[in-house]
């Protein structure tokens, strides 16, 4: 019983990695050029989101400024959900609803990339630090679910929306993973040119 359970999440996990590749190639591709720009412009890509969403930002950055699969010299990117000292300043002396877009304002500059992380696309520090993003004429790429929520009013014609067709956080945050991965591998091929891998 608890095995077709488990089962079954593979299975509903591995349907939805098919319905996305379709809808999904698109924004990818479109958030690989925006990356790509960002950084032979020697901008950066400043990255949030809550719980999971963290996790996500901070994988993500850590396989920019580490590396990918391929050796080359680092990605300028930071998570904006690491400094705990940051974090709880602004948590306590604003209010959390400020935690990402003060560190938005601070450190973004034109031309910069916020990716903003979202399985609903309503988490209020998300959506302020999208706000943030733009007034500090940055692109926006949005990795959201459930039909993007509140970030849908957010977005402008060059933002990027990668928006997962499905309702379940968990089913989100595992396509959102496979997204982020697909960028990495993306990128380093723009910048790198093809190679074998092993
Ligand atoms: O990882 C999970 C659930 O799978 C949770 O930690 C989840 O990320 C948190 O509940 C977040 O606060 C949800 O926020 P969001 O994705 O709606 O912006
Ligand atoms: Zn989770």
């Amino acid at each position: 019983m608890l095995e077709q359970r488990i089962q079954k999440q593979f299975f509903d996990s591995a349907d939805l990695k098919y319905q996305a590749a379709e809808v999904l190639a698109r924004p990818i591709a479109d958030a690989v050029h925006a990356l790509v720009g960002c950084l032979t412009a020697g901008g950066k890509v400043l990255a949030c989101g809550n719980g999971g969403s963290a996790a996500d930002a901070q994988h993500f950055a850590a396989e920019f400024v580490g590396r990918f699969e391929r050796e080359r010299p680092g990605l300028a990117a930071i998570a904006l959900t690491t400094d705990t000292s940051i974090l709880t300043a602004v948590g306590n002396d604003y209010d959390f609803n400020s935690i990402f877009s003060k560190q938005v304002q601070a450190l973004g500059q034109p031309g910069d990339v916020l990716l903003a992380i979202s399985t609903s696309g309503n988490s209020p520090n998300v959506l302020a630090a999208v706000e943030a993003a733009r007034a500090k004429d940055m692109t926006v790429i949005a990795m959201t679910g459930r039909k993007g929520g509140l970030m849908n009013e957010r977005l402008t014609e060059t933002d990027v929306h990668i928006c997962v067709p499905h309702e379940r956080t968990a089913r989100i945050q595992e396509v959102h993973l496979l997204a982020l991965h697909c960028l990495c591998d993306a990128v380093d091929l723009q910048l790198l040119g093809e190679q074998e891998l092993p």
